[in-house]
């Protein structure tokens, strides 16, 4: 029973019922009823509640595949993962993921146990045996938590950023990743890892996952990426609900609430024939796996419930979540829409036949209705499958040939170079997006780095460390990587001026050459369509920036919630004198880390400036709308930005500050002041 041909496929696993749930007199409430089917029951059913008895208490689910409690890792890998790895194998990017509350058998699916191994093994190996020497294999394993990405095999290496590179590949730079040969490595591997993971014992489970934990598999060849396969062991889905949650745990499950909702829209909207819009921006998850879900790239969700009645409502929850997805894959429409802009490919659309009909109408205007139903035609069939922004966006509008032969008048002549022409203008906006999407992150990054290294300089004039010297190495590199993008912006800048400038030299021609009505429609929709378009890439644009400042908003805060942790540690705890020092270097250095990860945050106009003007402005119901105005308007202009000083080992910022206006800033002396309790 393979399900080869599906780019997604939704599975369920029951557990056993175990011996803890036994003895709590708890009784078996899931039933798989064939390969596919479960039957749920609700354990009301068997209390004797008179005002409840007509409530419906059964109910159906419907999967690609159903595994209960016989079913073993071979089983589940051989019908739902197995197939993927083929694709893998050919070139696709692939993710697959086991969702479901804590305790219902997540890991143990992904990960297993030695003697049992699971799904990440197990995909992996016969990902080797599929693959001849030509192509080299490398595993990483990340969690987030709290939506910061930590390598699970390089627990130093700190916090992790993600990058989407100008063909829209994801890269997590910094993270490590090794080569393992053999299966007693791999799972070396993983439980080495997973110990790393954040977790907490909690009563469903000891070791209970507060993290989503990802196992990267790229497979490369030649030096360059053949694909990519994600496993990926989800955060208990029930910490996202759990109302009792206060403190840290409410942080969790907020964050685990975001990502999981992110990832179910993501899913639903990728399956879905009406939804347009695929927004991958709202969890890092959902970023994280933006090339690696939809498009070609085979999904397998494995949900996981267990058969015990006292988890009925869980259980319930996760059915559901699996089965919105399922229901939707059973539509018979598996094409889905590949990228956000897709909103924007429908008014295009709507323009072009509009174009279509004008020229329908008009016999002295040739070709462009052919081509425009052409280029409609192999646009969605050559529309990359990847979900690659930039590349679909490029690929949909290749330049034709102009047709000087039959009808080749002057008017023809010249609606074909300004289409040719709008094609290249586009090219170009979408080039200086990248560019300036590449350099903001740049930008953000070397304004944290500047200013440790110089707090650390004017404290320490002479000492070096290793850390701050690694800093300056990668400044350097920044920095030159920024000079480049400067001369790139330059010229892609200049060149998109003269294209601008001939675009309206060809307008007018076309205006006083146009001789009949539909002649002068044509003009003006062609105008039109070339305005879309650049709008469109300015609303990406606007978007993709936003969603910098949102990735650098989430880690401040991550990181504000360490250091208020810390904080309540030292005012509330009991501490000896050792803990307490422990604990005060703890405090300054979390301190520190929050406040140069906020730097360019606060200093926010110095970085805009990367937006750039030539992507043109948005026009809502007749208010334009300037990008950088809007950008700006979301922070406050500051002139400069009061740096702290690191003395005997603490910071102290200028007394003069007037500009520090945040309590956490008129901290003078953080470790003794007592904090105001929140
Ligand atoms: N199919 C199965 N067969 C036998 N035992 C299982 C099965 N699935 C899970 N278990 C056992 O149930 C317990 C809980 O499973 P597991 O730790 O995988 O849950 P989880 O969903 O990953 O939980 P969490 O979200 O808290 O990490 C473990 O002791 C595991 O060995």
């Amino acid at each position: 029973m393979a399900m080869q041909k599906q780019q997604l496929t939704v599975v369920v696993r029951v557990r056993p019922l175990n011996s803890g749930e036994k003895s709590r007199k708890a009784f078996q409430c899931v039933f798989p009823l064939d390969k596919k089917r479960v039957l749920l029951v609700d354990p009301e059913k068997f209390e004797n509640n008179i005002l409840r008895q007509n409530r419906q208490h059964e109910r159906k689910f419907e999967f690609d595949a159903s595994f209960g409690a016989t079913s073993n890792q071979e089983d589940v890998h051989e019908t739902t993962t197995g197939p993927i790895i083929d694709s893998v194998v050919e070139g696709f990017n692939a993710t697959v993921f086991a969702y479901g509350a804590t305790g219902s058998g997540k890991t143990f699916t992904m990960i297993g146990t030695k003697d049992r191994p699971g799904l990440m093994t197990l995909m992996t190996k016969t990902l080797y045996e599929k693959l001849d020497n030509q192509y080299q294999v490398l595993l990483s394993y990340m969690e987030i938590y709290n939506e910061i990405i930590r390598d699970l095999l390089n627990p130093s290496g700190g916090d992790l950023e993600l990058l989407e590179d100008e063909r829209g590949n994801i890269r997590v730079p910094g993270l490590s990743s090794v080569k393992a040969p053999n299966l007693t490595r791999i799972m070396q591997i993983l439980q080495e890892g997973n110990l790393r993971r954040t977790q907490e014992a909690t009563m469903a489970n000891k070791t209970s996952s507060r993290s989503h934990a990802l196992l990267q598999v790229m497979i490369v060849k030649n030096q360059s990426l053949h694909s990519k396969l994600f496993m990926i062991d989800l955060a208990g889905s029930e910490r996202a609900s759990n109302t009792q949650n206060r403190g840290i745990r409410l942080k969790e499950g907020a964050a685990i609430n975001r990502s999981l909702l992110a990832l179910g829209n993501v899913i639903n909207s990728l399956a879905s024939k009406t939804t347009k819009f695929v927004n991958y921006r709202d969890s890092k998850l959902t970023r994280l796996l933006k090339d690696s879900l939809g498009g070609t790239a085979k999904t397998c969700m494995i949900a996981h419930v267990t058969p015990s009645s006292s988890n009925f409502e869980e259980t319930y929850n996760t059915l559901m979540y699996a089965s919105r997805a399922m229901n939707i894959t059973n539509k018979p429409m598996r094409n889905r829409p590949a990228s956000a802009d897709q909103v924007y490919a429908e008014a295009m659309n709507a323009i072009r036949k509009e174009v279509g009909s004008q020229i329908k109408n008009s016999s002295s205007i040739t070709g462009l209705a052919a081509r425009s139903s052409v280029q409609e035609r192999s646009s969605s069939r050559n529309r990359p499958k990847s979900i690659s922004r930039n590349s679909s966006l490029t690929r949909a509008a290749q330049p034709m040939p102009i047709d000087r032969g039959r009808g080749g008048s002057l008017f023809t002549q010249l609606k074909e170079q300004y289409m040719t022409l709008s094609d290249k203008q586009k090219r170009l906006r979408e080039k200086l997006m990248a560019t300036n999407q590449e350099a903001y992150s740049l930008e953000m990054s070397l304004i944290s780095k500047n200013a440790i290294i110089n707090a650390w300089e004017k404290h320490h004039h002479d000492k070096t460390a290793e850390s701050i010297e690694r800093l300056k190495k990668d400044g350097e590199l920044q920095r030159v990587r920024l000079v480049e993008l400067s001369d790139q912006r330059t010229k892609v800048e200049k060149a998109l001026r003269k294209g601008e400038e001939n675009a309206s030299g060809l307008e007018s021609r076309m205006r006083s050459l146009a001789s009949t009505n539909e002649q002068r429609e044509v003009v003006k929709l062609m105008v039109k369509m070339a305005e879309i378009e650049a709008q469109k890439i300015s609303a990406l644009s606007d978007l993709a920036i936003r969603g910098l400042i949102m990735d650098r908003t989430d880690t401040s805060i991550a990181k504000l919630q360490k250091y208020e942790m810390v904080a309540d540690k030292l005012i509330d705890g009991k501490l000896d004198d050792n803990d307490r020092k422990k604990l005060e270097e703890e405090y300054r250095v979390i301190k520190n880390q929050f406040h140069y990860h906020l730097l360019p945050l606060k200093n926010i106009q110095t970085t805009v400036s990367w937006n750039s003007m030539l992507l043109p402005k948005i026009i809502n119901n007749n208010n334009t709308i300037i990008i950088e105005d809007r950008l700006m308007s979301a922070s406050k202009k500051k002139s400069e930005i009061s740096l702290p000083l690191i003395a005997n080992g603490r910071e102290k910022y200028p007394t003069s500050s007037a500009e520090s206006t945040t309590d956490d800033d008129r901290v003078n002396s953080p470790v003794t002041e007592r904090l105001p309790t929140i």
